[in-house]
């Protein structure tokens, strides 16, 4: 795909890094099979690219980095969110996309990071975060979870303990309580994130690529069985997506109303 083609996302490639950015902040940068299919496209070319060793990846405007699924899209009849993948957007295949990609993939977070937003922050191999940044998990209260990456990955981050009480009750968190259970790297003022994070890459673009290529495989390598729990539990997620239980959590999303699952059980 072109990346003149691209109706989602942007892609440029900068002095130090690519930068590839969800473009839909009149809905806080939530992605359709459409943005999935193009993010996916994005870090396959990023991973081509000889000049920059690494990739900064961001959501447009000022309110959020990512709040995950579209729930407007998610409304349907079937409960999928359109035609690919395990889900209907191929989420499975564009978190591996991005810990395939060789290089160091820098999440830029300037606000929200929510459900499969906070996921793309633990996947990504470093978070900087503005000082308004916050971060959460609403899975349990919109009628979806991520049982792969974003729970057992998450837990290897931040402890057991912190990833259960993120995922069981769907709390926000500061930058500085994110920095402190160590989902982030590092936390600076609204106006210097864009300095940091080109710190951060032109300090990675100095060293030696294939050495961080293999750094990145090596780490991966040691939590590579998720990948496959991954899959297995997305395939779990698409029956509880066809649910009435969960078609509630949606629907209740958009009507801007407390969900009432307890009827379905
Ligand atoms: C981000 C919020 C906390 C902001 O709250 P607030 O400041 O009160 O503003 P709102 O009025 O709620 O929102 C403003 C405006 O934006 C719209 N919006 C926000 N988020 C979304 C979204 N995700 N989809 C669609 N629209 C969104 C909102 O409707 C408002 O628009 P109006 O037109 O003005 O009404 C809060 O908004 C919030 O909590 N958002 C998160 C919503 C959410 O439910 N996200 C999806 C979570 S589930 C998920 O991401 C799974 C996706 C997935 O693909 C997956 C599937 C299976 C396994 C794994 C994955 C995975 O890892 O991703």
């Amino acid at each position: 795909m072109p990346v003149s083609n691209y109706k989602d996302i942007t892609y440029e490639v900068g002095a130090n890094a690519v930068r590839i950015t969800i473009n839909r902040p009149e809905v806080f940068n939530a992605f359709r099979t459409q943005t999935v299919e193009e993010l996916i496209d994005a870090f396959k070319r990023a991973d081509e690219e000889k000049s920059v060793n690494a990739v900064i990846f961001g959501g447009a405007g000022d309110k959020a980095f990512c709040t995950g699924g579209d729930q407007k899209v998610h409304m349907s009849e079937d409960g999928l969110y359109g035609p690919r993948g395990l889900v209907g957007l191929p989420i499975e295949e564009l978190q591996s996309a991005i810990r395939d990609c060789r290089k160091v993939v820098i999440a830029r977070v300037q606000g929200f990071a929510i459900g499969g937003g906070n996921v793309f922050c633990t996947i990504c191999d470093l978070t900087i975060a503005s000082e308004k940044a916050q971060f959460g998990q609403v899975g349990p209260k919109v009628g979806s979870v991520d049982p792969g990456f974003g729970t057992a990955y998450l837990a290897r981050l931040v402890g057991e303990k912190k990833a259960r009480e993120i995922w069981f009750l769907c709390r926000r968190y500061k930058a500085d309580e994110a920095l402190a259970m160590g989902l982030i790297n590092k936390v600076v003022p609204h106006d210097q994130l864009d300095a940091e994070c080109e710190t951060w890459a032109a300090e990675i673009n100095a060293l030696s690529p294939t050495a961080i290529a293999i750094a990145k495989r090596s780490f991966n390598a040691d939590s590579e069985n998720i990948r496959g729990l991954s899959y297995l539990g997305i395939a779990a997620v698409k029956g509880y997506y066809q649910s009435d239980e969960s078609k509630e959590g949606v629907k209740a999303f958009n009507e801007k109303r407390k969900p009432d699952f307890k009827k379905f059980v």
